[in-house]
């Protein structure tokens, strides 16, 4: 397979640029002749990724966090088709949450990462496209791999993206938690899954999962599989600041499923509307880009994923 890896230099507080000599002779070393670019901004990678699928690469690895993933995965598709369906994603995390890697059990060694993309095995890989209101007030269309969410969710990453993330992806992102929650209150939606009945949920936070994990490890959808063609949705509802800071090994451990306020279901498909018109804002994959209303599709199999 001819692979193309998509690098973030600035991903993992800028140590991927920092020590790219040493990683690129080790890819080098462990796949032979590969391509590679660096991004230099938002959506660079989902851009870099369509010009490799064009030029005929056939295996595209994110080298980054769970925001360059996100871009890549954008990259194979153009007008809400994959450029090749057969094309492979691979991931060589660097990033500071890593929350995708999380579902499959992956750690952050460089070494484990090239066993992967040495390896000839892949396997399906559902990919869920999000309809929504960009920031710009435009409607506009995001693929994710992970996890699209809504709620506090997205408060919490507006926090952690405009942190220095100097503390590392966990207690960012448990500093970022708490002053998300002081900042958001409840609010009310309108759900309808797979087109059924409309119904007003009251809404802490409601997950739309192909991955486990968000939030740098908090297991929010313990049981979602990446090819069962199938969002697994985990809603949130009446959580306050104390629920989180007494009980929050439960939200780690994916106990919460068995709070009260806690509900799951699994859809293909889902449509959220804010009932009083104010803004609910989106996290996708960790990334801010907009707001509801949305409509979240599961694209089943849409690529393949590289796996050993
Ligand atoms: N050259 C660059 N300079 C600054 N920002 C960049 C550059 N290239 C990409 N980005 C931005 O980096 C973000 C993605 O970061 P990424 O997720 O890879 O790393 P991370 O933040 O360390 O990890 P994680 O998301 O897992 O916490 C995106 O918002 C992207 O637009």
């Amino acid at each position: 397979m001819k692979t193309f890896l998509v690098v973030n230099p600035r991903s993992a507080n800028g140590q991927t640029g920092k020590r790219w000599a040493e990683i690129s002779a080790q890819v080098g070393r462990a796949l032979g002749d590969f391509g590679h670019g660096f991004t230099q901004g938002g959506m660079d990678a989902a851009r870099i990724t369509r010009q490799a699928l064009l030029d005929g690469y056939e295996c595209i690895v994110a080298v980054g966090g769970d925001g360059t993933l996100n871009e890549v995965t954008n990259g194979f598709f153009e007008d809400g088709k994959a450029l090749n369906p057969n094309a492979a994603l691979g991931l060589i995390p660097r990033g500071t949450g890593g929350d995708f890697r999380r579902t499959f059990g992956w750690d952050l060694e460089l070494a484990s990462s090239l066993e992967r993309l040495r390896s000839g095995t892949t396997e399906p890989f559902d990919v869920g496209q999000l309809e929504f209101i960009d920031n710009a007030g435009q409607p506009a269309t995001r693929y994710f791999a992970n996890i699209a969410s809504f709620g506090v969710s997205a408060v919490v990453a507006q926090e952690v993206n405009q942190s220095s993330k100097a503390l590392g992806g966990h207690l960012s992102f448990v500093w970022g938690t708490l002053k998300g929650l002081v900042k958001y209150s409840e609010r009310q939606v309108r759900l309808s899954v797979d087109g059924g009945p409309e119904e007003v949920v009251s809404v802490t936070a409601v997950a739309v999962a192909n991955g486990r994990y968000f939030g740098s490890g908090m297991f929010v959808a313990p049981d979602a599989v990446t090819h069962d063609g199938l969002f697994d949705v985990t809603i949130w509802s009446n959580y306050s600041l104390s629920d989180f800071v007494l009980k929050s090994k439960g939200v780690y451990n994916g106990s919460h499923v068995n709070w009260k306020g806690t509900r799951r279901l699994r859809c293909r498909t889902l449509r959220a509307e804010p009932v009083d018109g104010g803004d609910v804002f989106l996290d996708v994959d960790g990334e801010t880009p907009g707001r509801l209303p949305c409509t979240m599709t599961l694209l089943p199999g849409a690529i393949r994923l590289k796996v050993l």
